[in-house]
């Protein structure tokens, strides 16, 4: 079989990785990218971004100041999006996401919230009139967005936002105020220094009434000055963890007046005399997080995948130690411990992104409802994407962690990109809600279904039927070769079934004790743990059923990840499954022997499973991961551009070392 990953010149143990393949690779990438023609627009997209030199970096951004990098990130958003007939602009979840890692990397730039946030709230919460205004100018680019929302004193809890809104209606305008320096808005992208228009989330007050918060459209800065508008005080957060290349920033608000018609009125509205009209859903005014953390699923498995490739390509090349005395050194990749660490996180990759492509189908069959008023589907949308935002980055971040761990010393270098790898997909656990908070929304949703069981209702959404199935009350388990899908679906089921209805009975007693929100707040431990398992069945049921339609020449390898998946978290949470006796200590003892079975079954295609995810160097960033394992001689190379390289002797010497060392020597 023909295999592109392998070119002359390359590393001869990753080379020899790439000959053991056992499968088709580009018939997996298509398989891994929604079909052959998404991977080729992968490929000439990524010809495309090759070919403009603009697009790159004149140096490694590891070694570039803050300035420099949100100056560098500033000028390639700019050339990126004067190029976007390069893709088609209609698919943001495939070629605007591949577009933009592959131009931008993780640092994030000056228009990121523009397209994540401020766009999509245009197009979900204006009427048609403010569409038709305000999108082409976003589009354009004659305006930059940003979606300035948490404040320093609250993010999770919006009812308490301070940041007001009073309307007036004599001269038919919002007046806007943060009447408290906690008002402060705190942490919106780009808002410090590169947008000038937010949609800004205040308090709206109408008739002497609050009706909690709702967006407006808010210009910032002057058009051609750039200089902020009168009343408006905002900049810089200053450095954080990760994405540095972007400018999220404060802002203060003092009675600046604002028209009308400047609050999107798609679903609630305010009347010139200032009526109230509520929206249809209450909480139709968070759609556009409802989006982000739908993405995210994406972006964050692609992270995980990422951490992965590098570390698994790494520890093919990287020889440590003997297994057989006098044999050699063998390839890290050979230690079972190293495959126990790595190969899971390749998995939880897998499982991540194919549950995106679920969560993107539903968000666009909701999306489409809403264009008719049916909001049905609502509180789906909203309990599975927090359910897997909060899963899939919390996993991702660990994921990425021992990816790290896993590459020694090299792995701590920010040559490895695993540094920035984290610090960015880190963030993904506290934006779009605080991942705990996200699980008790979750919870709600469980705990009504519940409740529906209890009261005798079969009618669950198909999400969580396995509550009210009455299920086995022990294991079909005989042996691993034995163990078929739907018993391991049917194992998982018995055992977030049973954390349900634990929680659901915590909260029923608990709640004869004390006022509901204490008695949820004395539960809140079971709730979370409720919602986690919740999502682990969903993304293991939905892992299963996506490799049971994959080409049959990929079936096997793809089985055996997917196996692995499960058995990882069925083996690390064994305590679960023994309760009531549902399954024995030797059905776990062979469950983990098929553990290690499935380590042993994908260690041979490891290097070819990463290769199908089809990054390139471009988008990787990291010389411990490149395509041609040839790593040593590229980290010299790395180390050679850092700036205190620039001359041989530091001035540092001649200040502080150089006397010191003098001194001493001349007291000796
Ligand atoms: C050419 C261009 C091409 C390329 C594109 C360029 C760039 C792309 C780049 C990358 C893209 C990739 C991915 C993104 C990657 C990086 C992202 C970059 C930046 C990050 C941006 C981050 C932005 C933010 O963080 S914005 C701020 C987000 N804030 C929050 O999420 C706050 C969290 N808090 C809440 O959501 C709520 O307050 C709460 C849910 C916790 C509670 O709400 P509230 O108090 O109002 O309600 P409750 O009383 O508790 O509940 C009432 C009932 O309402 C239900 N509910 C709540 N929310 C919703 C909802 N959203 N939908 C439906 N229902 C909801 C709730 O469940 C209750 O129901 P019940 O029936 O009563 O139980
Ligand atoms: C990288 C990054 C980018 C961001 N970008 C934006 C942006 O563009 N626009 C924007 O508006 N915001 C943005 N944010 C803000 C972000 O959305 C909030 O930080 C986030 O929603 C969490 O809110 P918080 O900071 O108030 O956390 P807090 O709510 O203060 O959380 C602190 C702790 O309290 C716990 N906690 C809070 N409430 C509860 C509860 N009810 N029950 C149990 N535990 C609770 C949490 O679990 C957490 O452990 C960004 C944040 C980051 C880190």
């Amino acid at each position: 079989m023909s295999n592109r990953w392998i070119q002359p010149g390359d590393n001869v143990d990753i080379t020899n990785e790439r000959k053991k393949c056992t499968f088709d690779i580009e018939k997996m990438s298509a398989f891994i990218h929604g079909g052959e023609d998404k991977l080729q627009r992968r490929r000439e997209i990524l010809e495309y971004v090759k070919s403009n030199k603009s697009l790159g970096d004149p140096q490694p951004i590891e070694f570039m100041t803050r300035n420099e990098r949100v100056e560098n990130a500033s000028r390639k958003i700019v050339e990126m999006t004067n190029n976007t007939d390069q893709i088609d602009g209609s698919d943001f979840f495939g070629e605007g996401m591949y577009y933009q890692a592959l131009t931008m990397g993780r640092d994030l730039h000056a228009m990121s919230l523009h397209y994540v946030m401020f766009i999509p709230t245009l197009q979900g919460q204006t009427d048609d009139e403010q569409l038709d205004h305000w999108l082409s100018l976003a589009i354009a680019r004659a305006i930059v967005g940003t979606y300035a929302q948490t404040e320093l004193g609250h993010g999770t809890n919006l009812s308490k936002l301070e940041t007001t809104a009073h309307y007036d209606p004599k001269t038919e305008e919002f007046v806007l105020n943060s009447p408290t320096i906690t008002a402060a808005k705190w942490w919106p992208g780009a808002l410090g220094k590169s947008s000038n228009y937010a949609v800004v989330v205040a308090q709206l007050y109408t008739q002497g009434e609050c009706k909690g918060p709702h967006p407006f459209i808010v210009q910032l800065r002057e058009m051609d000055t750039h200089k902020p508008l009168k009343g408006i005080t905002l900049g810089d957060i200053g450095p954080k963890l990760g994405i540095n290349g972007s400018d999220n920033g404060f802002l203060l608000f003092d009675h600046v007046r604002i028209p009308r018609r400047h609050m999107l009125m798609r679903y609630s509205k305010v009347l010139p005399d200032g009526t109230y009209i509520k929206p249809q859903h209450s909480k139709l005014g968070y759609g556009t997080m409802v989006f982000v953390r739908s993405i995210m699923i994406k972006d964050q498995a692609s992270q995980l995948g990422a951490a992965s490739t590098i570390a698994i390509r790494y520890a093919s090349v990287r020889r440590q130690g003997e297994i057989i005395p006098n044999s050699g050194e063998v390839q890290i990749l050979d230690y079972q411990t190293q495959q126990y660490r790595l190969f899971p996180q390749l998995a939880r990759a897998f499982a991540f992104l194919f549950a995106a492509y679920e969560i993107r189908d539903l968000y666009m069959k909701v999306t489409e409802q809403l264009t008719h008023g049916n909001t049905e589907l609502l509180p789906e949308i909203h309990a599975l994407s927090s359910g897997l935002k909060s899963v899939v980055s919390w996993d991702t971040a660990q994921g990425i962690e021992q990816c790290r761990l896993a590459c020694g010393g090299h792995g701590y270098s920010q040559a490895s990109a695993f540094p920035e790898i984290y610090g960015y997909a880190v963030g993904g656990c506290t934006y779009e809600g605080e991942n705990i908070v996200m699980l008790q929304q979750v919870a709600r949703f469980l705990m009504k279904a519940a409740e529906e069981v209890k009261k005798g209702s079969a009618n669950l959404a198909e999400i969580c039927a396995y509550i009210g199935r009455k299920g086995e009350q022990h294991s079909r388990f005989t042996s691993v070769d034995s163990y078929r899908d739907e018993d391991i679906v049917s194992d998982l089921e018995y055992v977030a079934r049973q954390q349900v209805f634990r929680a659901y009975e915590k909260l029923r007693k608990a709640q004869q004790q004390a006022n509901s929100e204490t008695a949820w707040n004395s539960c809140s431990v079971e709730l979370c743990k409720t919602s986690r398992w919740h999502v682990r069945l969903y993304l293991v049921k939905n892992f299963l059923a996506k490799v049971s339609t994959a080409p049959s020449d990929l079936r096997a390898v793809l089985h055996d990840v997917a196996r692995l998946y499960a058995f990882d978290i069925i083996t690390s949470s064994s305590g679960n499954f023994y309760e009531n006796g549902y399954m024995r200590e030797d059905q776990m003892n062979e469950i983990r022997e098929g553990v290690y079975k499935c380590l042993h079954r994908i260690r041979p295609n490891a290097v070819s499973l990463v290769d199908s995810w089809d990054y390139d160097d471009r988008e990787l960033k990291s010389v411990l991961g490149r395509r041609d394992g040839n790593v040593y001689p590229a980290l010299l190379e790395w180390a050679k551009q850092s700036p205190l390289n620039k001359t041989e002797v530091l001035p540092t010497f001649d200040k502080y070392l150089g006397p010191m060392m003098r001194e001493a020597k001349s007291k000796l």
